[in-house]
């Protein structure tokens, strides 16, 4: 089977059980958020299909690949096919941007520097960067919006086929996060790029989103097109929608 799919995921970490029961299969080549509060387990979402994490139970399969099960050699086949941007750290503070969104292909490839330079510069002005400008600057010499530019830049160099988003628009201001949710639908479009962006901001998701789950008390609790998400009558998601903490606690209280 050609795409993500997870299977009963339940993680815990100590005495939490923060994914209880977690099904859902990404749709290719579409545009999925998964919403949910903060903490409420996205980022470990995530880190399962790369295989950062493993299991408690269930299944991560990527191609009919369980990650978990994976060896090392299939293991970096999975994270060539993969590309991933965390929310904050995701690049080398002490190297130059250029050498931040080369580091795959130097790593994995046996490009020339000819070729190396050519493509680096594609994908930072594919990101909506502007190339000869910010190749040669380091991570804090950029914006929050342009490093998150760049971390993108670097996880798309290899095109990958599943791109994941973790909070690409967190903490950035309405013009830049909408730049941001533009560059994520048009990598989708001209590139076929399957993309999971993890996110709690409502505004972006509907701009942009396919399809919508949302993440509560480590279940999905509604998963559909971003239309019957949107049309939901299920309290959580009213609440959440409504951003009504007084009524979201309660229904979080009565679980
Ligand atoms: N490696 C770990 N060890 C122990 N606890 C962890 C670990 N990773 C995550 N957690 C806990 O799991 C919960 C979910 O974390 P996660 O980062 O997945 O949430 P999130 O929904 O992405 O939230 P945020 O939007 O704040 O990033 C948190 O309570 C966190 O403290």
């Amino acid at each position: 089977m050609e795409m993500i799919q997870i299977r009963h995921l339940r993680k815990v970490f100590g005495k939490k059980e923060v994914l209880k029961d977690i099904n859902l299969d990404i749709v290719d080549k579409k545009i999925t958020y998964i919403l949910g509060m903060s903490g409420q387990g996205k980022s470990t979402i995530i880190k399962h299909i790369v295989g950062l994490l493993k299991p408690t139970s269930g299944n991560v399969l990527v191609d009919g690949v369980d990650v978990a099960k994976a060896d090392i050699k299939t293991l970096y086949e999975i994270r060539k096919k993969v590309g991933f941007t965390f929310q904050e750290g995701a690049l080398f503070d002490s190297m130059t941007i250029f050498d931040n969104v080369a580091f795959p292909l130097v790593e994995h490839t046996n490009l020339s520097k000819k070729e190396i330079e050519k493509k680096v510069f594609e994908t930072l002005e594919m990101v909506g960067l502007e190339a000869k400008r910010v190749a040669y600057l380091y991570p804090h010499e950029l914006s929050g919006g342009m490093r998150k530019r760049a971390a993108t830049a670097r996880s798309i160099i290899m095109t990958p086929k599943y791109i994941l988003y973790d909070e690409p628009t967190s903490g950035l201001d309405p013009i830049i996060s909408d730049k941001i949710t533009r560059m994520i639908m048009q990598l989708n479009k001209n590139y076929n790029m399957t993309s999971v962006v993890i996110s709690h901001d409502l505004k972006e998701t509907f701009k942009s989103a396919d399809f919508v789950a949302l993440l509560f008390n480590g279940k999905i609790i509604e998963y559909g097109d971003v239309e019957s998400f949107k049309n939901s009558q299920n309290p959580i998601v009213r609440a959440f929608i409504e951003g009504n903490a007084e009524k979201y606690e309660k229904l979080a209280d009565g679980i």
